[in-house]
């Protein structure tokens, strides 16, 4: 069995929860209030700053070249493709960035970006790659599912659109190819499985977040 397998295994249980999400499931038939999806957006501006933070993280403790190259691109990506979505998906609620941003990062996302730059700098490379790697494949599986059923709502299909396309699917093949090249001790392996399991659920409570338009609930 490929590592892969191994990792989307330990994954999968969390995966189908988050299918069922109601986000989710108001995403494709439209039935999601424009109020949630916003706050999504807004929160988004906050978490891929330090999503792209933590890929330079990997790519600056990955082990070969070509490791390097690849988080360091995914992490300019991450600015390029992901963060201009947002700031389009912001200006079609007539958001700017700037506005958006004075509003406060929830205690999701503050907890989320934090885990991941905490992990990704301090942890192993194993322990690293273990909350960085479902970010991308969890957005993509969903991306993948969502693409086959699209939305009536164009602001939410142009969304599953983008995770749901053949770059970003691309991408995320690239980062298992090079997740199941490693030699990873079973000690490794382990450690990554745990913090694989820990992102999969901030992924569920993101999205949880976002239909709770969750606050701060003092001060
Ligand atoms: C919360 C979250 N997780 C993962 C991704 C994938 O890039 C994203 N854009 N946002």
């Amino acid at each position: 069995m490929r590592f892969r397998d191994e990792l989307w295994r330990a994954m999968d249980g969390i995966y189908r929860q988050i299918l069922r999400h109601p986000f989710l499931e108001g995403l494709t038939d439209g039935s999601l209030p424009r109020e949630a999806f916003r706050h999504y957006v807004m929160q988004e501006a906050h978490f891929l700053p330090d999503y792209a933070r933590a890929l330079a993280a990997c790519a600056a403790r990955a082990p070969h070249p070509q490791a390097v190259h690849r988080f360091a691109a995914d992490s300019a990506r991450t600015v390029e493709v992901e963060h201009s979505l947002v700031v389009e998906l912001l200006a079609a609620f007539g958001l700017d960035e700037v506005e958006a941003l004075k509003s406060p990062a929830a205690p999701t996302t503050v907890g989320y970006a934090s885990y991941l730059v905490r992990t990704c700098s301090l942890g192993t490379f194993a322990e690293a790659l273990g909350a960085i790697v479902p970010c991308y494949w969890i957005y993509a599986r969903v991306g993948e599912k969502l693409l086959a059923e699209s939305s009536p709502d164009p602001l939410y299909a142009w969304w599953i659109e983008t995770y749901g396309g053949e770059d970003y699917q691309d991408t995320v093949a690239g980062v298992l190819d090079l997740l199941d090249d490693l030699s990873l001790s079973a000690e490794e392996r382990e450690r990554l499985l745990e913090r694989a399991v820990t992102t999969a659920r901030f992924e569920w409570m993101f999205w949880d977040a976002a239909w709770r338009q969750e606050s701060w609930p003092c001060g």
